[in-house]
């Protein structure tokens, strides 16, 4: 029985070394030395680094390169390296890279299954046809009122701190306010987790959000691998939670049918994708074309709290992941903080009837979050699974025709292109001067990708960027944000971990501006 183990694994160890790691340089594609089971991730793994900068410090390791050969433990990846390519695989091959790979979690449950982010082909087009008007800067300019009433409660809530400074964690703050604006515009009820810490909402959104101990390993080998999956048997919306949503979600849908309520929220914006979709009467469809099969769609009650709890999933973390950060440079970089302060102060808005196009025109304030999105992308990377074969046409001299297959997976690392040399002058710098008008065309195409590429890029990045900038527009016009003893400067990342998250949380301090 022990010689049969022993053979078993000195087979396992050989075919892994000759045969399957060498998935990539078969391929004509470069690879590093690769270790049995480990792969590529030995950084993490062992030595503890989060994963964008294991992904970086190979993105690093072949700097001479469009692309090279990964694998992810056991999982052949090719990262992509070059901003043109990214182009290609993300728009103009976008239709042989339609899916995305956290698609592969076995997750029966209906409300992970029916969401945007997991839908593949087909059935993942036509459900974004139907999402996509309800982004629009037309969309997001009606419901503006309630973004705006939503980030004056952050104001509301520091100034109940007595004290001309108050010292707040950052990261639970905007957690909370990025929570209270999914439950106010998606599913159309007033939560207020910044006052009430138990807010039922909010606790129960939680549970989906989190993703640390035993619940991140299970979610890690679903992910891995099919039959992992279905050992483990992981579920990211279990039974209460799932119940939860959709009973607030029928019970807001039947009360605004019965009472004709019309509240500018996205709730209505999906109940008329419902109607309209019924009727076929489709006429904004720009980022993604209408097909065929979209008049059978079903877009159910379901498919309604499916997908508002797909963009709290995808809208809670990243949006306050980019505010504590923007916080963070705000604070060490006092410089810029006044000079923000100047211009938000200098137009002469009044702040109660500020409107969409007011502050879509404050465009220092615009720089500062893009620069924030440049240096801290919240998420990392993204990726594609081949969907048709495709080939990577040789275009310098040591490279050759790359063949990919159906099921290939590709990565788009998004902090390492942020953060490339090649790309940006001095890219640890926080410098928002890239952004200016001026600067803004000197940035190469491709190179600059917090919210993906493509037909397949964040649904709601117009969204998020309000949420971003009114939320600053506030705080900065009342408090001026300083360091504090608790702050952790310079950024000390958390260890092996897949989102960007700091190890010792955002301590900041909150100093009143006088006359406010
Ligand atoms: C600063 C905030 C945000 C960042 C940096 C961000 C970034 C991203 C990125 C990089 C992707 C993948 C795109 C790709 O693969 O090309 C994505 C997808 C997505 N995001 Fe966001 N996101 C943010 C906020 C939000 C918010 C607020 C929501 C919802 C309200 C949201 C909903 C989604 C959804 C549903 C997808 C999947 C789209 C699809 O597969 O069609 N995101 N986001």
């Amino acid at each position: 029985m022990l010689e049969t183990l022993i053979l078993l694994f000195v087979l396992t160890i050989l075919y892994s070394i000759f045969i399957h790691y060498k998935y990539w340089e078969k391929k004509g594609v470069r690879q590093g030395f690769v270790i049995p089971l480990i792969g590529d991730t030995f950084n993490t793994l062992i030595r503890g680094h989060p994963v964008y900068i294991t992904i970086q410090m190979l993105y690093n390791k072949f700097s001479d390169v469009r692309y090279c050969g990964l694998y992810e433990n056991t999982l052949p990846v090719l990262l992509i390296r070059d901003p043109e390519l990214i182009h290609q695989i993300g728009i103009k091959y976008s239709d042989h890279f339609v899916n995305r790979r956290m698609l592969q979690i076995r997750d029966e449950n209906p409300l992970w299954k029916k969401n945007l982010n997991n839908l593949k082909g087909q059935e993942w087009k036509d459900k974004r046809a139907i999402l996509t008007p309800t982004f629009t800067g037309s969309k997001i300019r009606k419901m503006f009122v309630i973004l705006n009433l939503g980030a004056k409660n952050i104001v509301d809530y520091l100034k109940k701190n007595p004290g001309e400074l108050v010292e707040v964690e950052v990261k639970d703050m905007f957690t909370r306010y990025a929570s209270d604006m999914i439950a106010s515009v998606f599913f159309g009820i007033q939560s207020d987790s910044l006052t009430d810490p138990e807010d039922e909402f909010f606790m129960k959104g939680r549970k989906i959000t989190q993703f640390s101990g035993m619940k991140y390993l299970k979610y890690k080998a679903s992910l891995t691998n099919a039959l992992l999956a279905k050992m483990v048997n992981y579920s990211i919306f279990d039974e209460e939670v799932s119940s939860y949503f959709m009973k607030i979600m029928k019970d807001l849908i039947e009360y605004r049918d019965k009472n004709n309520i019309d509240r500018p929220d996205m709730i209505t914006l999906l109940m008329q994708s419902r109607k309209r979709n019924k009727t076929k009467e489709f006429t904004e469809m720009k980022e993604t074309q209408l097909t065929e099969s979209q008049e059978k769609i079903d877009f159910s009650l379901e498919d309604i709290t499916s997908q508002a709890l797909m963009f709290y999933l995808g809208g809670i973390d990243t949006t306050s992941t980019a505010l504590s950060f923007m916080a963070y440079e705000l604070a060490v970089n006092p410089d810029i903080q006044r000079r923000l302060f100047e211009e938000l102060t200098e137009n002469g808005i009044q702040n109660d009837n500020m409107t969409y196009d007011e502050l879509s025109k404050l465009s220092y304030l615009d720089m500062v979050t893009s620069e924030t999105l440049r240096k801290w992308p919240p998420a990392h990377n993204t990726d594609r699974i081949c969907t048709k074969p495709h080939t990577i046409e040789p275009k310098n001299p040591n490279e050759k025709p790359v063949n990919l297959e159906i099921g290939d997976i590709v990565w788009l690392p998004i902090w390492s292109i942020h953060r490339d040399h090649k790309h940006w002058e001095n890219p640890e710098n926080f410098d928002p001067e890239r952004f200016s008008l001026e600067n803004k065309k000197k940035i190469i195409p491709y190179s600059y990708i917090p919210f993906g590429v493509g037909p397949r890029n964040c649904i709601a990045f117009r969204f998020a960027l309000m949420e971003i900038k009114i939320a600053f527009y506030h705080i900065i016009t009342n408090f001026e944000i300083v360091p504090t003893n608790r702050s952790s400067i310079p950024f000390k990342s958390k260890k092996r971990i897949v989102s960007l998250t700091s190890h010792d949380e955002f301590w900041f301090g909150f100093k009143k501006r006088s006359g406010v």
